[in-house]
């Protein structure tokens, strides 16, 4: 599909979308829990479906209803936790990097043999340091670094070790699984933790089914410092009757950028100020740059002002980078944007494809090393670009068009559906003239 986009500036009011990194968590929890739970999830997208497809393959049954998902777990075989149907299933994860890192421990977790498929870049983008970890806990994997991958033994209960900088994916698949073991489990993690949030996202939704998670910090004196250890006692988990799946942060971003860059303000209606989703530190970035923000409960609103380059980490939120990259281009002077190695294993390598798409539109990106260097410009052009089948390329692209001074064309709009398929429509919702013509 592609994207004709005739710039104007952007305005009004939006309402969030479901956070899919939470959807993702409360749904495998009920799937497992011991009795049905209610998810109150009011949109959807193809990376939430692909984890209610491969939760489906596992046996669980799961029905759409008017405001989310009624989860029924699969009946109980021998053993705790274990589900029926699991014997050649196979779960198709689509383009979704969190379903195939959660659901490959859960199944190993749940001794399945299971076949996982997946489209995309997804079967390139690094299992290792999970896999390996899965494997050494007693299970096969065949197929690993690409697809089919097919799965057979159950995962042992005990220590895991994991690198801190590569996923924090591996961390939180391993942490959902562990109340499927036959016994205690822990997570050592070395090394500084990259996407912490998202950890305590984990964390947040496991507490909700009744599990604890303990997480201890190495002291001074350990041999290995910079450790941090996440332990579950817990087995199984408790259906607490129903769950609600809050607002999404990191696509709410898109807006309140594109707010930064107006010239009247935009505000994404049904966020939590208080969420532990890490993306919500939009509103601290667009402060940083000199945007004007209004926190009301449950509502953000960004309002344009003189906006001006600064330093920053991505450490913790990787997935904002595309489009406060588009908010830089339009900054006056330099903003540097640090610690984005793994933006290179996302949906594209998001480093080459964020500089060159907002290139193609007249922006000043370099990638120096593991950092963006942007050098801001008081006009963008406009242009062709491609999303790359990147949902956060295309939608940084639309974002920063509404500061064009010329039609924007992006091919591979259909990318935005991984994670909001209403891109468009909440786009024309706040004046966007955009046309989509299927191809
Ligand atoms: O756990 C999650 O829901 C996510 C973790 C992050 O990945 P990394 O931990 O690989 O950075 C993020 O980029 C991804 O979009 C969603
Ligand atoms: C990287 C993303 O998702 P995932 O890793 O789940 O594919 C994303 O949504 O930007």
């Amino acid at each position: 599909m592609k994207a004709i986009i005739n710039p104007r500036p952007l305005a009004g009011t939006v309402p969030a979308i479901a956070s899919k990194s939470m959807a993702h968590r409360l749904i495998i929890a009920a799937a497992l829990a011991n009795d049905p739970t209610h998810v109150v999830c009011n949109t959807t997208c193809a990376d939430i479906e692909a984890t209610v497809r491969c939760l489906t393959a596992l046996g669980a049954k799961i029905e759409t209803t008017e405001d989310g998902f009624s989860v029924r777990p699969a009946p109980r075989s021998v053993g705790f936790g274990l589900l029926k149907a699991l014997h050649g299933g196979t779960l198709d994860c689509g383009e979704s990097g969190s379903t195939l890192r959660f659901m490959l421990p859960v199944a190993c977790a749940l001794g399945a043999e299971a076949s996982f498929i997946g489209a995309g870049r997804l079967g390139s983008r690094p299992l290792a340091p999970l896999s390996d970890e899965i494997i050494a806990a007693g299970c096969d994997l065949d197929g690993l670094g690409g697809f089919p991958l097919k799965t057979s033994g159950r995962m042992r209960a005990g220590r895991f070790v994991l690198p801190g900088n590569v996923s924090s994916q591996y961390i939180s698949g391993l942490l959902l699984s562990f109340p499927l073991l036959d016994g205690a489990s822990e997570v050592a993690v070395m090394g500084k933790i990259e996407s912490r949030p998202y950890i305590n996202l984990t964390i947040q939704a496991m507490k909700e089914f009744g599990v604890e998670v303990t997480v201890r910090h190495a002291d001074a004196t350990s041999t290995q410092p910079e450790s941090t250890t996440f332990s579950v006692n817990a087995r199984g988990y408790r259906s607490p009757g129903t769950v609600q799946v809050e607002g999404d942060w990191s696509n709410a971003a898109f807006w309140l950028c594109a707010g930064a860059l107006s010239n009247a303000p935009i505000a994404v209606e049904g966020v939590s100020l208080n969420s532990a989703q890490g993306d919500r530190n939009v509103m601290a970035a667009l402060s940083r740059f000199g945007a004007r923000i209004q926190r009301a409960p449950k509502c953000a609103t960004a309002q344009p002002d003189a906006l001006n380059g600064f330093e920053m980490s991505a450490q913790d939120i990787p997935d904002l980078v595309p489009v406060i990259s588009a908010v830089a281009s339009c900054a006056q002077g330099t903003t540097v944007i640090r610690d984005c190695a793994r933006l290179r294993i996302k949906e594209s390598d998001r480093l080459a494809t964020t500089a060159s798409e907002l290139n193609a539109l007249g922006a000043h990106v370099e990638v120096d090393g593991d950092n963006l260097i942007i050098r801001g410009t008081t006009e963008l052009n406009g242009g062709t670009v491609d999303s790359h089948n990147d949902h956060r390329i295309a939608m940084m692209v639309a974002v920063a068009a509404s500061r064009c001074t010329a039609q924007v064309v992006i091919n591979g709009a259909e990318a935005v559906n991984k994670s909001y398929p209403d891109f468009f429509d909440h786009y024309r919702l706040l004046g966007g003239d955009v046309t989509l013509i299927e191809e």
